[in-house]
């Protein structure tokens, strides 16, 4: 931690919403592999990666499930896609409409196409956000192939090499349970592998909750003539409002949508015990969202956050999270202080999305239908009920 003032450049704003530079130094292919790994809990066959990087964009694809409102988790997985397009990746999102209808009753039928269009409209805007180009970005749906002829043969072909066991265990962390397993629950797995060929990634990326599945992936794929990927595993991040305390309940969720005192209520309400660093979703979201954030932001990549700490007069600067947990564990970085960096930076971030819902009449409509019982500003009334990753730790990585 620093207290100079101009120690980097644009340190003093590092929140600005300023679009990210195009200028910015070319890196090296090593620092390419370490911001694309950066802040993941584990990296399955990273030597796939270092082989194309010096040859052609990689392909990277996230997909997700389209369930239940996205909150303010969302920034986690989407810093991760903004820091892959930072380095030149070419990123496709899987909206995964048909995962959400097979996952128990989490997106029933009727509403798939208008969740599908939701999820798309609220993952732009968080990127747009975050200030990153998305020239390299692509939305698929994942019903615009899944349901093609040559997709249902190849399921056909890898129901055969796949065990019933190994099939729903690789979604056991994933679905819902709702008591016997049931077909749907072998069938998600399976589709998600075909998903990395279909949309011709070299790496899929996602929370270390979909680790069985990518195992699955790397010991099947050559059976079926496929390429083995390389697999980018967040962590499981802490949820920032109710954490320990509330995180099953989703009205303790920052929704996108909420406004800046429903943000600071929830915030005020956040377990965040002092010195108490494991499990502590408001420390998780500076790592995995403020810093990595900020140094997007920068002309020298480089994280910072700037605080005027109490009897101080000039700002104190945070260049990584080694340091902000430090402070944290003297206790000079209080629960308060970084409930206000948190606070400060949410309202920043959703601000620009909430705009962009208010002037959007089709976005609103498009609200109302995909989660119906809810009207459409009802903030983290998550219409999913909580799955099984949603004990104590939010699925904040993947989901
Ligand atoms: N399994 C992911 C969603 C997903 C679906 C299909 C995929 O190909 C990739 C990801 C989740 O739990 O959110």
């Amino acid at each position: 931690m620093t207290t100079h003032a101009e120690e980097v450049p644009g340190a003093g704003k590092p929140l600005a919403l300023t679009l990210l530079s195009e200028t910015k130094a070319a890196l090296t292919n090593e620092e390419r592999y370490s911001i694309i790994t950066s802040n993941l809990q584990e990296v399955i066959r990273g030597d796939i990666i270092t082989r194309i990087l010096p040859l052609r964009p990689l392909k990277i694809y996230w997909g997700t499930a389209t369930t239940g409102r996205p909150h303010a988790a969302y920034f986690v997985p989407a810093i991760k896609v903004a820091q892959f397009l930072q380095v030149g990746c070419k990123v496709k999102i899987l909206l995964a409409d048909l995962h959400g209808f097979l996952d128990a009753d989490k997106a029933p039928e009727g509403v798939l196409e208008f969740r599908a269009q939701y999820y798309e409209r609220v993952i732009r805007a968080l990127l747009r956000s975050v200030g990153v180009n998305i020239e390299n970005l692509e939305f698929v749906r994942g019903s615009s192939y899944q349901l093609s002829n040559a997709f249902a043969r190849d399921l056909l072909r890898l129901s055969k090499k796949v065990s019933i066991h190994d099939a729903t265990k690789a979604s056991s962390e994933i679905v819902k349970s709702m008591g016997e397993p049931v077909m749907a629950d072998g069938i998600y797995p399976m589709m998600q592998l075909l998903d990395e060929e279909y949309l011709d990634a070299d790496a899929e990326f996602g929370g270390i909750d979909q680790r069985k599945t990518f195992v699955l992936a790397n010991d099947t794929m050559h059976k079926m003539n496929f390429k083995t990927r390389a697999h980018l595993m967040n962590p499981m991040v802490p949820g920032l409002a109710g954490g320990k305390m509330s995180s099953s309940d989703p009205k303790s969720k920052i929704d996108l949508l909420d406004d800046a005192t429903t943000i600071q209520k929830k915030i005020a309400k956040a377990y965040c015990a002092p010195r108490e660093v494991e499990g502590n979703g408001i420390l998780a979201f500076i790592q995995h969202v403020l810093l990595p954030y900020s140094a997007l932001q920068s002309a020298v990549r480089q994280p910072s956050i700037s605080i005027v700490l109490p009897n101080h007069s000039a700002p104190t600067f945070f260049h990584t999270y080694t340091e902000v947990v430090s402070a944290y564990q003297a206790d000079v970085l209080t629960p308060q202080i970084v409930k206000k960096i948190v606070e400060e930076g949410l309202i920043k971030l959703t601000a620009p999305i909430q705009r962009a819902f208010e002037e959007d009449k089709e976005w609103q409509s498009i609200a109302e239908k995909a989660y119906p019982i809810l009207s459409n500003k009802s903030a983290s009334r998550d219409a999913a009920k909580p799955s099984r990753r949603d004990g104590d730790q939010e699925a904040m990585a993947s989901n």
